[in-house]
């Protein structure tokens, strides 16, 4: 069903809110202030709220700018929510849902800024992405699932590749119906890996790659805010921080937002393959302790490897809350909790297990802002009130942001 709304403000997913028939809508495609035609699409009768998806601007925003997501067939794929709005604007956007969420969920009234990461507005918001996941349709060609979909749109464009994700020319080729193709490529310009169905896969020869390297392995080198330039080696598959310009930037923030730690003891939580262990370890130096806890075995492999010079590193390879349960009995001071958990947040028994450690700062790196406002509020009630919130714009075009939070007693 077509109606008629006036847009209201931004909400937390890409949205924004409407009323209709006494209703809210949550309407995608469009931005505040403007008037559009929108198809209901989520609109039962006993439903708390409706969704729409505008498909006629009756009157657009200034910030409104021709959209640079793919055309992709109806329904379109899913993603690039925030493409139609100007660069400024979206980070606007993302400030007003991180204060929002902050001031809902932890009655916290600040206004934090989202800052666009270096080289982002000159490329336009696009070619950041350093890591692609595709999947073939019925006729092999490479695509994503639709929006709130299981089908398979083929893609004609990947304008938030990076040019060394681009140049793989994934959508010129034919796959097998239903392959999942991954390809990562590293930022420094080192060779691209592309995995298909989890199997290395030599583009070139167009078969199965044997190299035991090729499996394994990108590297990326970070020269931080302390001017070190250090080597990761990550598999293919693995997590690693998908923007560019994350690693150096998320790393620099870490680095400011623990302070002076210099033969203390640091946290490092969810910790990867250690991208934020290795600095701090250098930043605690060898008089000083780092403990790293990690769930995923093959994280903790890489983080073993990138470690392994560091003895002032613990690893843990584990679950983060059955971990710190057992470091809590007799643990020596912590000066400093880093934690940089999945979408989810960390969640109540891992605050407290946190708070019971009593830290000087705990540093919150977040990559969804109704989680962070949730763990923000739990350390709150434990003291933990002082509190400085940085957003960095590390998805441009969609509505995803990283926030970075320093909390103080
Ligand atoms: C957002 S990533 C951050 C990784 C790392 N800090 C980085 O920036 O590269 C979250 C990490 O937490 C790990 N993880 C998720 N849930 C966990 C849990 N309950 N216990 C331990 N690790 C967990 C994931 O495997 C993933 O590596």
């Amino acid at each position: 069903m077509l109606v008629e709304l006036e847009v209201g403000p931004v909400a937390h997913g890409g949205h924004c809110v409407a009323r209709h028939e006494g209703r809210v809508v949550f309407v995608r495609h469009t931005l505040p202030g403007e008037r559009v035609r929108a198809r209901l699409t989520d609109d039962g009768p006993d439903a708390r709220f409706w969704r729409a998806d505008a498909v006629e601007v009756l009157e657009a925003s200034p910030d409104r700018v021709p959209s640079v997501w793919p055309e992709a067939g109806p329904g379109g794929v899913g993603g690039g929510e925030l493409a139609h709005v100007a660069l400024p604007a979206q980070r606007a956007w993302k400030e007003a849902v991180l204060a929002e969420q902050l001031r809902h969920l932890a009655r916290l009234d600040v206004t934090p800024t989202v800052h666009a990461a270096p080289g982002d507005d000159a490329r336009g918001g696009l070619a950041w992405r350093t890591r692609i996941d595709l999947v073939a349709d019925a006729d092999g060609r490479a695509g994503m699932r639709g929006f709130r979909s299981h089908d398979v749109v083929a893609l004609d464009a990947m304008p938030l590749a990076t040019e060394h994700v681009a140049a793989l020319d994934l959508l010129g080729r034919r796959w097998r119906p239903g392959a999942r193709i991954e390809a990562v490529a590293p930022a420094d310009g080192s060779p691209p890996l592309v995995l298909v169905d989890d199997v290395p896969f030599d583009l070139q020869r167009g078969r199965p790659d044997p190299r035991p390297n090729a499996r394994a392995a990108v590297r990326e080198v970070v020269t931080a805010a302390d001017g070190v330039s250090r080597t990761y080696r990550v598999a293919a598959a693995g997590f690693w921080q998908v923007h560019r310009e994350a690693p150096t930037l998320l790393v620099d923030a870490v680095l400011r937002g623990a302070g002076d730690v210099a033969g203390g003891t640091v946290l490092d939580l969810y910790a990867g393959a250690g991208l934020f262990t290795l600095p701090l370890a250098d930043a605690v130096g060898e008089a000083g302790h780092v403990v790293s806890v990690e769930g995923d075995e093959r994280a903790v492999r890489d983080a073993r490897r990138n470690l392994h010079d560091r003895p002032q590193v613990d690893l843990h390879a584990g679950d983060v809350a059955r971990t710190l349960a057992g470091l809590v009995e007799g643990a020596p001071p912590v000066d400093v909790v880093v934690l940089d958990p999945p979408r989810t947040g960390a969640g109540r028994k891992v605050v407290d297990a946190v708070a019971a450690l009593r830290p000087e700062r705990v540093v919150y790196v977040a990559c969804d802002p109704a989680a962070l406002a949730r763990d923000v509020a739990l350390l709150g009630a434990h003291g933990w009130t002082g509190v400085e919130v940085v957003g960095h714009d590390l998805f441009p075009m969609t509505h995803h942001l990283e926030a970075v939070a320093v909390l103080t007693r």
